[in-house]
């Protein structure tokens, strides 16, 4: 079977990117990308290449050769189903925030809501494909739905997780490590898996399309970003090691990761890792764990979260120490807020954590973000109802440029590695700050050596200076 028309459910950072991929590798294969939030599809469909909602470096040259020929973005989520004979669910699957499995398990309501409407909706057999990252066996419950719900028409189901890294989206989908397509082990299974290789062999090399069974596909994905979490947590742990112990983590790093058993990707050490997925994926995996009573291994991954809320908690309380046990009243820039570089995605940003933390200690924060807007910030910190929403406007301003964030201030906290940071007048802002002016970078990316000759107290995550 060839795929002549694919629906996307969720045009979100996942959905986004990775139709508009297809769509551009594609030609002869119709996307649709479907949302129920008009501003996002508003936002996808803007003239202006700059206001796409994503920012993900070369997205918009993407997007600017695919849309309008093949590549749609629409909120006409029922017909854009009908029309299609592959449907993707890339929709959101936070951590659920009530009920049972609260702060643990993966909220699987918008994907069960789409399986519903994929049901209703169709009047066609279709390939129903997983492109949210779901919680092994989640596939059960979507033929369930579909099989129930469906008008006696038939549905595969296949699991295609996806593993590009945000910030760098289009290279990642450009030339993916490897895809990975699991379905069913009968012949319509196959057939259905067989159409999916298919789209993809139109530029991934057909070696790196790897096809396994569902639960497979399902529980990798799940597993490669635990493990990615626990060598940032493992390189984490040590970082503080070498603060105790005068080692410099830079050079650790460099020295185990040049055995090939281990490599050298992974292993920066920073503020803590943030992102929509790491934690999320992580806190599923123990709560499946621990629903199959599988303590001690929902122990072992449990350990590189709280690895992760140390390092966070270790950063926020080592501006405090230094600034003489107080920040109360006195001013603290933060350089970056989204939870990575080249992303203006704020999600779990260990910033927010960071910032969190001081402003309960009564703290000024004025932030600079090249990508992220104040209301983002804003809405990140409310989101954690800390306090409320007017202390948090308060006590946080957010400036749109890096040394109206540093004047006056007593400490500047790097907290995203935004290559702009490091080619600052560092000389400059040393001179607005006030006296003794303190650098804590949280993300290694400036040279401690000419930062204290330039007079900074400077401090960096895992080395001495
Ligand atoms: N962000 C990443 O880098 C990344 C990478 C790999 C996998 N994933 C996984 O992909 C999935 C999507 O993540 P994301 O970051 O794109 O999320 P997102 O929140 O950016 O996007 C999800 C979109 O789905 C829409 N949506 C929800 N329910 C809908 C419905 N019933 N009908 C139509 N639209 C609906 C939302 O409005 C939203 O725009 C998650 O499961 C995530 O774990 C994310
Ligand atoms: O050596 C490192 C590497 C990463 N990080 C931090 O870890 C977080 C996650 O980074 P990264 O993995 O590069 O970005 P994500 O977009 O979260 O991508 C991860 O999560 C996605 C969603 O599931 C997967 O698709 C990707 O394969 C997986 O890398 C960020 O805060 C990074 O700053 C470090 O602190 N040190």
């Amino acid at each position: 079977m060839k795929v002549k028309t694919i629906c996307c459910i969720g045009a979100g950072y996942v959905g986004g990117p990775t139709m508009s991929v297809i769509a551009q590798k594609c030609p002869d294969i119709k996307v649709i990308v479907v949302d129920i939030n008009q501003d996002r599809i508003d936002a996808w469909n803007h003239e202006d290449l700059s206001q796409i909602p994503v920012y993900e470096p070369g997205l918009d040259r993407v997007v600017a050769e695919a849309r309008g020929r093949n590549l749609f973005f629409s909120t006409d989520v029922n017909s854009s189903i009908q029309e299609a004979d592959m449907v993707f669910i890339s929709v959101n699957t936070p951590t659920k925030t009530y009920g049972e499995g609260k702060g643990m398990a993966a909220d699987l309501k918008w994907v069960e809501l789409c399986a519903r409407q994929i049901a209703e909706a169709s009047k066609s057999d279709k390939i129903v494909v997983e492109k949210s990252t779901l919680p092994v066996r989640t596939a059960q419950a979507v033929k369930d739905i579909l099989h129930n719900t469906g008008n006696g028409l038939k549905f595969q189901i296949l699991s295609n997780p996806e593993f590009l890294a945000e910030g760098t989206a289009i290279p990642d989908l450009d030339n993916p490590d490897r895809v990975l397509i699991g379905g069913d082990d009968t012949p319509e299974g196959k057939e259905a898996i067989q159409a999916l290789v298919d789209v993809y062999a139109n530029w991934v090399p057909r070696e790196k399309i790897l096809t396994t069974n569902v639960w497979s596909s399902e529980l990798s994905k799940l597993t490669a970003n635990a493990f990615l979490a626990q060598r940032v947590s493992s390189i984490n742990a040590i970082s503080e090691l070498c603060e105790a112990t005068g080692a410099n983590v830079e050079e650790v790093a460099k020295a185990i990761g040049t055995d090939s058993r281990i490599g050298p990707k992974f292993l920066k050490a920073s503020v803590g890792f943030g992102g929509s997925c790491f934690q999320k994926d992580i806190l599923n995996m123990v709560y499946i764990s621990r629903s199959y009573q599988l303590n001690e291994v929902a122990d072992y991954w449990e350990q590189v979260i709280k690895m992760n809320d140390h390092q966070k908690v270790r950063f926020a309380k080592k501006i405090i120490k230094n600034l003489y046990n107080t920040v109360s009243g006195k001013k603290i820039a933060f350089l970056g807020w989204a939870f990575k570089k080249d992303t203006n995605d704020t999600r779990e940003s260990a910033a927010i954590y960071v910032a969190d933390f001081l402003l309960s200690e009564r703290a000024n924060i004025c932030v600079y973000d090249p990508k992220v807007p104040k209301e983002k910030v804003y809405a990140d910190l409310d989101y954690l109802n800390t306090r409320f929403p007017e202390e948090n406007r308060q006590l946080v301003q957010v400036a749109t440029d890096p040394y109206e964030a540093c004047k006056d201030a007593h400490a500047v906290a790097i907290l995203t590695e935004w290559d702009e940071f490091k080619i600052l007048d560092w000389g400059q802002i040393y001179e607005l700050m006030l006296k003794p002016a303190n650098v804590f970078d949280g993300r290694n990316i400036l040279d401690g050596a000419e930062m204290n000759q330039l007079g900074f107290r400077f401090q960096a995550i895992g080395k001495s200076y």
